[in-house]
């Protein structure tokens, strides 16, 4: 393969891509993301990737789908650093798993539990997936500051979306439910699918990673299900686009600084 191939699954050669990279799950979200860029522009799109990518602080930004879970973040992660990325932020959505947390309401995720595979293939279960401690700081700072409701705080990385919403009707229910209360026992505060993933990989290539959520439910004090009674105002999805956008136009200041 020449050196200027292009990579595999997100389409886009080396030094196609900036040195910092916003990742929705979510491919209709990247052009969303994009129109907070200066010169925003469609990159290119294969599979579950889709790449736009646009200026901040005269920075070339990369936003480009990871997909849901854990061989896809991979996989875009891995791909978006060969192509010249080294600062990766998350902007997604999470399910609530405590009370302080409600539907519209911002988690800046500090740690995640690994309940995935992907991760092990990276680093040993007994590494913690955590953030890079500055690009956390300017998360939250910028959500803060834009008045948004916002939880510092661990989320649930799960590998499968029904084994959490529908847990009783699965044949390891008991394993499952178990698990799951251990976890809100111990603090965790919301529930999404990429996290542990995202902040083991960055750390075995020693990138920054980290990630902001809005959460999609109202918790309504059952440990593992759902809400089915929530409706997801799709505007949402604006407060941490708007809070990733400024925590990275901070970035790009220190940085340069
Ligand atoms: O909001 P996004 O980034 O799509 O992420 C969340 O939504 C998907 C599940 O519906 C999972 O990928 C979960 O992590
Ligand atoms: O309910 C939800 C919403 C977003 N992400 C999840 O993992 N679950």
């Amino acid at each position: 393969m020449s050196e200027n191939a292009k990579m595999l699954h997100v389409n886009l050669a080396p030094g196609e891509a900036g040195r910092y990279a916003i990742v929705p799950g979510d491919p209709d979200r990247c052009e969303l993301i994009a129109a907070h860029l200066d010169n925003p522009r469609m990159v290119t799109r294969k599979r579950e990737f889709t790449t736009w990518e646009g200026t901040l602080e005269g920075e070339r930004v990369t936003v480009t789908s990871t997909g849901i879970g854990g061989p896809s973040t991979a996989i875009c992660v891995e791909e978006l650093h060969k192509c010249g990325a080294d600062t990766f932020i998350r902007v997604g959505t999470c399910a609530s798993t405590c009370a302080d947390v409600q539907c519209g309401d911002i988690v800046v995720v500090s740690g995640s539990v690994r309940m995935d595979g992907t991760s092990r293939h990276y680093l040993p279960l007994e590494f913690p997936a955590v953030p890079s401690y500055q690009l956390l700081k300017a998360l939250e700072e910028s959500a803060v500051s834009l008045g948004f409701h916002t939880t510092v705080g661990v989320s649930i990385t799960k590998d499968s979306f029904y084994t959490q919403t529908e847990p009783e009707t699965k044949p390891v229910a008991d394993e499952l439910i178990r698990r799951w209360q251990s976890y809100v026992r111990g603090g965790a505060v919301c529930t999404s699918m990429e996290e542990s993933i995202l902040f083991s990989v960055g750390a075995s290539l020693g990138v920054r990673t980290a990630s902001i959520l809005v959460s999609a439910t109202n918790f309504d004090g059952s440990v593992s299900k759902r809400n089915s009674a929530d409706v997801y105002p799709t505007d949402s999805i604006q407060k941490p686009i708007l809070s990733a956008i400024e925590a990275l136009r901070r970035i790009i200041r220190q940085d340069k600084g």
